[in-house]
């Protein structure tokens, strides 16, 4: 049945409300420190060295109300066996659906939002969340990997290879009924989302990238057209018809290795720290950033203490800047830069 009429206007006026007060001035952090998406242990200690790394203090310095909301509970299932191949559905599933409640009522109280994971399978629930109060929301993706595998295509069984077909409603023919996910619907259609930084894609993957028609910039991509471009043709086919909210989800994973060496997947050839920064700070201009996730920080996987340094304080610069914070090195403009101006004042003076 189609909703008409007074009450559901009044409805959509509500959530539309909701979703531009999001925008205001208060950004909430909520950690997740979850990983049964993957088989490596250690990425659920991401939330601890990202804040570390100093998130409150970079955040605090800029002109939001912040809160912490701490991380999430996600009480363990024992008795989790694989089903079609799929790792750990209950966990999860369950851990997704007390993510998505999080998400939901943190965007429903006004608030941007930080998530912290966490491996990425977290965006099911963080998506899933956000689209109840903003279900015109759009996903700009940013990772090495597609993570569009369905249970049937993917080589793993890990769910954090597999997000996107659980969001998409174009998929929902082809998804099993997997343990754990009942409680989910899929809230996007393939052209509200855009990837960024593609360059590990399974052959399933690229066979529903294909069919769906989906928008994605490989590396070569960014290579041939520059990020300028790219992060243009990404917000132009997003936001050109409507102005509605961003959901960004950060795979720490886009970035190259040798910038980001901490994590689960890592996959030669990616990012530039400036590229990596240019497109947090594109979001950031548009004014429209709701939920953003920032996953796969992994310290148990690094060489050492400054690869996970490394690693962290990368992460906590993506998302100071996703916020509109710009930092010595990583400046769009050095106009910018207040000490610059005051400098050259008592110079050349
Ligand atoms: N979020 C990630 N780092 N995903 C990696 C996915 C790797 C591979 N495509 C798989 O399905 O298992
Ligand atoms: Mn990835
Ligand atoms: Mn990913």
């Amino acid at each position: 049945m189609a909703l008409r009429g007074p009450l559901f206007r009044l409805l959509r006026t509500e959530l539309r409300h909701t979703c531009q007060h999001s925008r205001a001035k208060s950004v909430a952090v909520l950690g997740a420190p979850f990983s049964r998406g993957q088989k490596r242990r250690g990425v659920e200690h991401g939330p601890k060295v990202i804040r570390d790394a100093g998130l409150m203090d970079r955040l605090s310095a800029l002109d939001y109300a912040i809160h912490d909301f701490g991380d999430l509970n996600f009480h363990q299932i024992e008795k989790d066996e694989p089903y079609m191949g799929v790792n750990s559905p209950r966990n999860v599933g369950t851990a997704n659906k007390v993510m998505s409640s999080a998400v939901s009522r943190a965007v429903g109280a006004g608030h941007t939002l930080v998530m912290l994971g966490g491996d990425h399978s977290l965006a099911i629930g963080s998506v899933g969340g956000h689209a109840q109060q903003c279900p015109d929301l759009c996903l700009i993706w940013v990772d090495a990997h597609a993570d569009i595998n369905t249970p049937m295509t993917s080589p793993s069984g890990n769910l954090h290879g597999q997000p996107v077909s659980f969001i998409l409603k174009e998929l929902q023919d082809k998804m099993p009924d997997i343990p754990g996910f009942s409680w989910m619907k899929p809230v996007l259609s393939s052209t509200d989302l855009v990837y960024i930084g593609l360059r590990d894609v399974d052959p399933g993957e690229y066979h529903i990238l294909k069919n769906l028609g989906v928008h994605y910039f490989t590396m070569r991509d960014i290579d041939r057209l520059g990020i300028q471009r790219v992060m243009e043709v990404t917000l132009d086919h997003l936001l050109a018809r409507k102005q509605r909210p961003i959901h960004l989800s950060f795979d720490i994973d886009a970035f190259d290795p040798s910038l980001a060496p901490a994590t689960g997947t890592p996959v030669n050839g990616g990012l530039t720290y400036r590229e990596g920064i240019y497109i947090t700070e594109e979001i950031r201009n548009t004014g429209l950033l709701s939920v953003m996730d920032l996953v796969e920080v992994n310290p148990m996987l690094a060489a050492n203490r400054e690869a996970v340094e490394a690693t962290s304080s990368l992460a906590v610069d993506v998302i100071a800047s996703a916020l509109g914070q710009t930092r010595e090195g990583a400046h769009a403009s050095i106009d910018e830069i207040p000490a610059v101006k005051e400098d050259t004042e008592q110079l050349c003076l």
